[in-house]
C-alpha cells in the first residue's frame, strides 16, 4: 500500500507540491493524471525515495520513506519516465552492480539478472550495451531491476510514452498482472484515456494539488457519448460538414463528434461522398473532455 500523506514540495519559491494526500491500495491500479508539469514526477520521485518533501510523508506498507527510506523503498519498484543507466555498461553486468546495493553477491546477482531479464521481454539482449537499448528497452530494464527486492507497490511514471503498440501492451498486460497479485500500482499519465483500461481510481493533480479523485465507473458516466472517426485525413472542411451533428473535437488522431445522433450512417456517407476515407469509426465516451472539465481548464 502507498499512502501519500501531506505532501508539499518546493524548487526554491515555486511550490511544485502543494499538501496533496492520497493512497493506492493493494490490488488496485490508480491513475495519477494531469497535464505536463502539473506534478506527477515530483510525487513519484518523492514516492521512491529519490527526492525528499518539504513536509508530509509517503508510507510504503507502512513504512516512512523519509524516515525509513532504506525499508520503505525496497517495498516500491519505480519505472520512471526517462530512465537513464551508465550507457557503455552491458545490461546484464550493470544490473549485477544494481543487486549490490541489495546486498546480493554476484553470481546470485547474474542468475537473478538472467530470470529477471527474460521475464520483461530482454533475454536476447542481456550482454548488449545500454546505449544500444530502445526507450521501451530501457523501460522494461528499469522494470527488471526494480523487481531485484520482489516489491509489491509499484511507480510508473508515464512510462507508455514512446513506446510502440506491444510495449504499451506489455506495461498493460504486466499492469493487471500486479493487480491480480494484490500489488498496489501508481500509474501516471498526462491523458486519461491511456488508463482509462487499466485504473480502478483516478487521482487529478493540477498545478500542484489534488483536485479530483474519482473511480473510472464515476469517470465514464460523467463523459459524453461520442463518435470517434479515423479519417485518411483531417482538415479544416471535414470539421464543416460535421458541425450540423455536435460539436467535434480532434482526439490522438481521431475526430470526435461529441453526442453524435443515434444513427451515424448519415455522417458517414457524407465524409464518403466527400472523399475521405473512413479507416475507422466506433461509438466511446470523451474521456478527455471530461479531464478538462474536472481541471477547470480549456483545452
Ligand atoms: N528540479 C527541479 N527544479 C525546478 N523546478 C522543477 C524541478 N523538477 C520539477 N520542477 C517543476 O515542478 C513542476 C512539476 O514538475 P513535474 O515534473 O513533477 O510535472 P509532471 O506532472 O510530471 O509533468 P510531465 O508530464 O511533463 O512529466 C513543473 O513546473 C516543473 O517545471
Amino acid at each position: 500500500m502507498i499512502e501519500v500523506n501531506g505532501v508539499t514540495k518546493f524548487f526554491g519559491d515555486f511550490k511544485a507540491l502543494d499538501n496533496i494526500s492520497f493512497d493506492v491500495r493493494n490490488g488496485e491500479v490508480v491513475g495519477y493524471v494531469g497535464l505536463n508539469g502539473a506534478g506527477k514526477t515530483t510525487t513519484i520521485r518523492i514516492a521512491v525515495g529519490v527526492l525528499n518533501p518539504d513536509s508530509g510523508d509517503v508510507l510504503i506498507n507502512g513504512h516512512s520513506i523519509v524516515r525509513e527510506k532504506r525499508i520503505a523503498s525496497r517495498y516500491i519498484g519505480w519505472v520512471p519516465e526517462i530512465p537513464i543507466f551508465e550507457p557503455d555498461a552491458r545490461a546484464l553486468d550493470y544490473f549485477v552492480y544494481l543487486a549490490g546495493y541489495y546486498g546480493i553477491s554476484p553470481s546470485d546477482a547474474r542468475s537473478l539478472g538472467r530470470k529477471l531479464l527474460e521475464e520483461v521481454g530482454l533475454g536476447d539482449a542481456i550482454n548488449k550495451k545500454l546505449k544500444e537499448y530502445s526507450q521501451g528497452m530501457r523501460k522494461r530494464f528499469a522494470l527488471a531491476v526494480s523487481m531485484i527486492s520482489n516489491p509489491d507497490n509499484y511507480a510508473f511514471d508515464e512510462v507508455l510514452n514512446g513506446l510502440d503498440p506491444q510495449g504499451i501492451a506489455y506495461f498493460r498486460d504486466l499492469t493487471l498482472k500486479l493487480r491480480r497479485n494484490r500489488c498496489a500500482v501508481l500509474f501516471s499519465s498526462h491523458i486519461l484515456s491511456e488508463v482509462e483500461a487499466i485504473a480502478d481510481r483516478v487521482v487529478f493533480i493540477h498545478r500542484g494539488r489534488i483536485v479530483a479523485v474519482e473511480t473510472m465507473d464515476e469517470i465514464k458516466a460523467m463523459a459524453n457519448p461520442g463518435l470517434y472517426i479515423k479519417l485518411d485525413r483531417i482538415d479544416g472542411k471535414v470539421r464543416d460538414l460535421l458541425s450540423p451533428y455536435g460539436e467535434t473535437r480532434i482526439e490522438r488522431g481521431y475526430i470526435v463528434i461529441v453526442n453524435p445522433p443515434q444513427d451515424p450512417s448519415e455522417i458517414l456517407s457524407i465524409l464518403i461522398k466527400n472523399g475521405y476515407k473512413v479507416l475507422e469509426y466506433r461509438q466511446g465516451h470523451s474521456l478527455e473532455d471530461v479531464f478538462f472539465r474536472i481541471i477547470g481548464e480549456k483545452r
